[in-house]
């Protein structure tokens, strides 16, 4: 049995927040500030796509990010790049279907650290599983402009079809979700709402976060 406390991890998917520096048109670490205020409880640092910073900028970028996060007690995530995962000693890593196998993944960063996984079949999500996720990404649900090579569109009904089939790991939606349609994907099972632009292009990223938790309290 790992570490993770999954009861715990599923109330920290709640309203998570996932940016990079080019998602956001003022700098990502105030855009942060104000999520945190207005109350996410994760965030996954998603620097990629074209004008993304590499290297040290990247890496300085998300020690930044990671303190912020730290002193908030918002647990911090970092997409695709294990490496960096490891190196900041991050609070866990995201990887999709393209990335590196999950398993792998898994041995690299040990029982501790929290491992997610992007699904877009039952298949997929019991391979993911057995690899040893803590948590699962589905979508798109909506349609998307934050990512060029998105799946196609699933819609909220896919999620309580993951459920039917008996997938019972905490399970985030992700893809076009806002507070108007973030009920919706909740009914349907999931545990939390991950978004990008929701937050990054909001003119108010505090009072989008702030209505986006609201709707844990309803
Ligand atoms: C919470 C969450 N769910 C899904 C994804 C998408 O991951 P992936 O399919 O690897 O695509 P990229 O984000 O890497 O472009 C995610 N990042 N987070
Ligand atoms: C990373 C990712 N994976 C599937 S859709 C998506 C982008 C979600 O962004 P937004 O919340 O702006 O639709
Ligand atoms: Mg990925």
């Amino acid at each position: 049995m790992g570490r993770i406390d999954l009861t715990l991890l599923s109330d920290q998917l709640n309203v998570y927040f996932i940016a990079g520096s080019r998602d956001c048109t003022s700098p990502l670490p105030l855009v942060l500030n104000e999520a945190i205020a207005g109350g996410i409880t994760m965030f996954q640092f998603r620097e990629k796509g074209p004008g993304a910073l590499e290297g040290q900028m990247k890496k300085a970028l998300a020690l930044q990010l990671f303190t912020q996060c730290k002193e908030a007690d918002v647990p911090f995530i970092v997409n695709d790049d294990v490496e960096l995962a490891l190196q900041i000693d991050a609070d866990g890593i995201h990887v999709g279907q393209e990335d590196e196998d999950a398993a792998s993944v898994r041995k690299r960063i040990g029982k501790n650290k929290i491992l997610g996984v992007s699904a877009h079949s039952v298949e997929e999500a019991y391979r993911a599983i057995e690899a040893g996720a803590d948590y699962l990404g589905i979508g798109p649900i909506y349609e998307t402009s934050s990512k060029d090579d998105a799946e196609e569109v699933k819609g909220p009904g896919w999620i309580r079809e993951l459920r039917e089939n008996g997938v019972d790991l905490p399970l985030v939606a992700i893809g076009g979700i806002n507070t108007d349609n973030g009920s919706d994907v909740l009914h349907a099972g999931a545990d939390g709402l991950s978004v990008i632009s929701a937050i990054s292009k909001a003119a108010s990223p505090f009072e989008a976060a702030r209505e986006l938790k609201a709707l844990f309290d309803q």
